[in-house]
């Protein structure tokens, strides 16, 4: 058929991609059946999110969480969802998810090979004012043999072997990587498939975008405040950069991977460890930054370095550009010498 038809006979899906690659890895099938749960979640997610002030699924549930958020309806809808999902695919044997305080371990019946940490939905502070809002996982392969526990999800980002994120924005957008790079596909509402719509998705070397919440200006250490300060007022003639924030990760994150620049959530007197936690939030985005081509540090180590030590511990988090992030650590360096 003619590729000037309307209708593409031949479209790549998520679903053929991640068989495809599985297939090319010689592998069981396990991690496709795993990815295409979670794909399955997302879907009904972006559903629930596009009617939720039809459904009266705005507002809050009334809980805090571990991590001291307040818990929105759609937090706990897309927490449960996930779950069943994941639970149903006979893949996983521990999970780590934002707004459960311990590591659900899977059924023995249901069990399978592989550990996903999860933010079942990611910037919940924007849901009820339709700003984009997020799913972000990272799934590693169990490596012990011991019984399964909350112990086989402290593992390093570097262990990662399949992140993403969906981003339910002007469209739902599924950004994956099993290692190979990164793809991003987009939600066709008509056909309740994933459509490739980017192969390898490279970051700009440099950009021209700072990303960060500047109501904590006040608290940032002296070398956040440098560096903004020469983003804003560059001394080598330049022009300055362009502030946007968000305030939901994956939008900021997905926005500094297409355009390029920078996003920081760096640590503050009032948050020494930052905000953003590592299992779930920080490790799969950096694995995908680096999958990118960009960079993704705490600051003093690349963040899939970071040995965790609690499922739901918090880490500083710089990432983006090459040259931008390396252009912030010359300020932290700067301020370390200084002491
Ligand atoms: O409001 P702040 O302090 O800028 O924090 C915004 C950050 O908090 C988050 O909403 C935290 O994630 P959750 O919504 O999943 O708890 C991130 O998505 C976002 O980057
Ligand atoms: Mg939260
Ligand atoms: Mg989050
Ligand atoms: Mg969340």
């Amino acid at each position: 058929m003619s590729d000037q038809s309307p209708f593409d006979t031949d479209v790549i899906t998520l679903t053929r991609f991640v068989m495809e690659q599985g297939r090319k890895a010689k592998g069981t099938g396990e991690l496709t059946q795993l990815i295409n749960s979670m794909l399955t979640a997302i879907k009904a997610i972006s559903s629930a999110v596009r009617k939720a002030g039809l459904a009266h699924l705005y507002g809050i549930a009334g809980t805090v969480n571990v991590t001291g958020d307040q818990v929105k309806k759609l937090d706990v809808l897309s927490n449960e969802m996930v779950i069943n999902m994941l639970q149903s695919s006979y893949s996983t044997c521990v999970l780590v998810t934002e707004e459960n305080e311990e590591a659900i371990i899977t059924p023995k019946e249901k069990r399978g090979k592989y550990i996903v940490c999860f933010d079942p939905l990611d910037g919940s502070s924007n849901i009820d004012c339709l700003a984009p809002i997020g799913t972000i996982f990272a799934i590693y392969r169990k490596v012990t043999e011991d019984e399964a526990s909350e112990k086989d999800a402290l593992q390093p980002g570097r262990n990662i072997v399949a992140a993403g994120y969906a981003l339910y924005g002007s469209a739902t957008l599924v950004a994956l990587s099993t290692g190979q790079g990164v793809n991003c596909f987009m939600l066709d509402p008509a056909v309740g498939e994933f459509i490739l719509v980017e192969k390898d998705m490279k970051l700009k070397k440099k950009g021209k975008i700072y990303s960060t919440n500047e109501g904590y200006a006040k608290y940032f250490d002296p070398a956040v405040t440098e560096y903004l300060q020469k983003k804003k007022f560059p001394e080598d003639g330049s022009a300055p950069y362009s502030s946007r924030y968000v305030g939901s990760m994956v939008a900021d994150v997905h926005r500094t991977l297409a355009y390029g620049g920078i996003f920081l959530y760096p640590a503050n007197s009032k948050s020494p460890k930052g905000k953003l936690r590592l299992l779930y939030e920080c490790n799969p985005i950096a694995f995908l930054v680096e999958q990118a081509g960009g960079m993704a540090t705490t600051g003093t180590q690349c963040v899939l370095d970071v040995k965790p030590e609690s499922i739901h511990q918090r880490v500083p988090l710089v990432l983006g550009s090459k040259d931008d992030v390396e252009e912030y650590l010359s300020f932290v360096q700067k301020h370390q010498k200084s002491g």
